[in-house]
């Protein structure tokens, strides 16, 4: 393993509020004043950073991720614990955070650029790949004002990222840019953490979090409840979620010999007794399916209480968690209604194999509508594993077999 190029050690932190700003003054000379309330946003977190390593924190509202990259930027100091950096740390944090709105970018970039510890003359020479990276036209000279948030991202990451950093900090604000702009930002990111960059990651968007991290530390309540590999760790936050909205909720999680994670959830009250995958043609099971081949999902459920409305739903994952298709009977209007108890229900899903060469998994979901918040009956992430390899078609890379024809004519058309 790489060396720790960020320590946290038994980090917390505590936010304390009291009755009036004069008693918070007063309670530094006098121990007697004890605050109104005291909040444990962050409590005994530890873990080490590699070079090259991303790590992704992810979490409900509130669950302290940004504190805890407050704690590590050091914009907030911990009440207890320990952070430990070496090298350039570079963080985006909150949207335009040093940025002034009277400001134009150019004038901004000097201005935080300058608060980041750029001499004067290295902001000049940054500022034409700032600003080719930004791509804000005239915008680059306008005040910060008049910026949209998306703007605003454009501006703070170019200029967080014009050096490659030894840690890049990225919160939340990737998340307000338009998609091509996230897609160059995730580019540098990658081509930082291929030089030996370590990426510290908070985000909602559980796809991104698959797609730029190794490593995954899940935070509920100000603590690390899981810290391990993304799949796993993404498929038991979901489960969580899940668990949030239906109080009789399970939770199951395994790692199977072929190194799949599988983590399975719900009320089991309508639960998956056989998962097969079946050649269209033959009926015969098919565990390594040719690109094209026509397949049928063979599904059976058992109910053990009488199920009101009953919705299957599929998702197609590649081999790093990324959700290649999915949907589920709800949008194609064939829900089950009235389904008795220890009744037996077979679901069958037709497709041709139209995706390239690879490992899949499918996690079919029992629920009761177009989500899982409202019922989830069974939820089985990575219930079943087959490989796809091309047998007939021209070489091709990616996950999508489009079939695609070239046409090419010489001369003038
Ligand atoms: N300055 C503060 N004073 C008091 N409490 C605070 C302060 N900053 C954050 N908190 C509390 O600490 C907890 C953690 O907040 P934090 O912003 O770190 O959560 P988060 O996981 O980043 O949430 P989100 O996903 O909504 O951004 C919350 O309950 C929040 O109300």
């Amino acid at each position: 393993m790489s060396p720790n190029i960020l320590s946290v050690s038994s980090v917390s932190k505590r936010y304390t509020t009291f009755r009036s700003n004069f008693a918070r003054f007063r309670s530094w000379f006098d121990k007697r004043v004890q605050p109104e309330q005291e909040f444990w946003a962050v409590r005994d977190v530890s873990f080490n950073l590699h070079r090259g390593e991303g790590i992704a924190l992810i979490g409900q509202n509130g669950a302290g991720k940004s504190t805890l990259l407050k704690l590590i930027t050091g914009t907030v100091r911990p009440t207890m614990g320990t952070v430990a950096t070496t090298g350039h740390v570079s963080a985006i944090l909150e949207l335009g955070l040093g940025f002034n709105p009277e400001l134009n970018g150019r004038d901004n970039v000097y201005q935080a650029g300058g608060l980041m510890g750029y001499p004067k003359d290295q902001i000049t020479q940054l500022i034409p790949e700032i600003e080719d990276f930004a791509e804000l036209g005239d915008f680059f000279d306008k005040p910060l004002r008049v910026y949209s948030s998306g703007m605003h991202a454009r501006l703070a990451f170019s200029l967080a990222t014009a050096t490659r950093p030894d840690v890049l900090i990225v919160d939340e604000v990737l998340s307000v840019g338009d998609s091509y702009f996230q897609h160059k930002s995730f580019d540098r990111i990658r081509r930082f953490k291929d030089e030996g960059s370590a990426l510290l990651f908070v985000s909602h968007s559980m796809s991104d979090v698959r797609s730029l991290c190794d490593r995954v530390l899940l935070l509920d309540d100000g603590r690390i409840l899981r810290d391990g590999p993304a799949d796993e760790v993404v498929d038991h936050y979901n489960a969580l979620v899940a668990m949030k909205d239906n109080a009789r909720t399970n939770l199951e999680q395994a790692r199977k010999p072929d190194g799949w994670h599988q983590t399975r959830s719900g009320t089991f009250e309508a639960s998956l007794n056989s998962i097969e995958l079946l050649d269209a043609a033959t009926g015969n099971a098919v565990y390594t399916a040719a690109v094209g081949q026509e397949l049928t999902l063979k599904l059976k459920v058992k109910t053990k209480k009488p199920i009101p409305r009953l919705v299957l739903g599929i998702m197609l994952r590649d081999r790093t968690g990324n959700l290649v298709w999915g949907t589920n009977t709800w949008h194609t209007d064939q829900v089950a209604y009235d389904i008795p108890k220890d009744e037996d229900v077979t679901f069958y899903v037709h497709f041709p194999c139209n995706l390239g060469p690879g490992s899949y998994s499918v996690s079919p979901a029992l629920t009761s509508s177009d989500t899982h918040h409202e019922n989830n009956y069974e939820w089985i992430d990575n219930a079943f594993v087959f490989d796809v390899v091309n047998t007939s078609r021209a070489f091709f890379g990616g996950t999508c077999c489009l079939d695609a024809k070239f046409e090419i004519q010489l001369g003038a058309v």
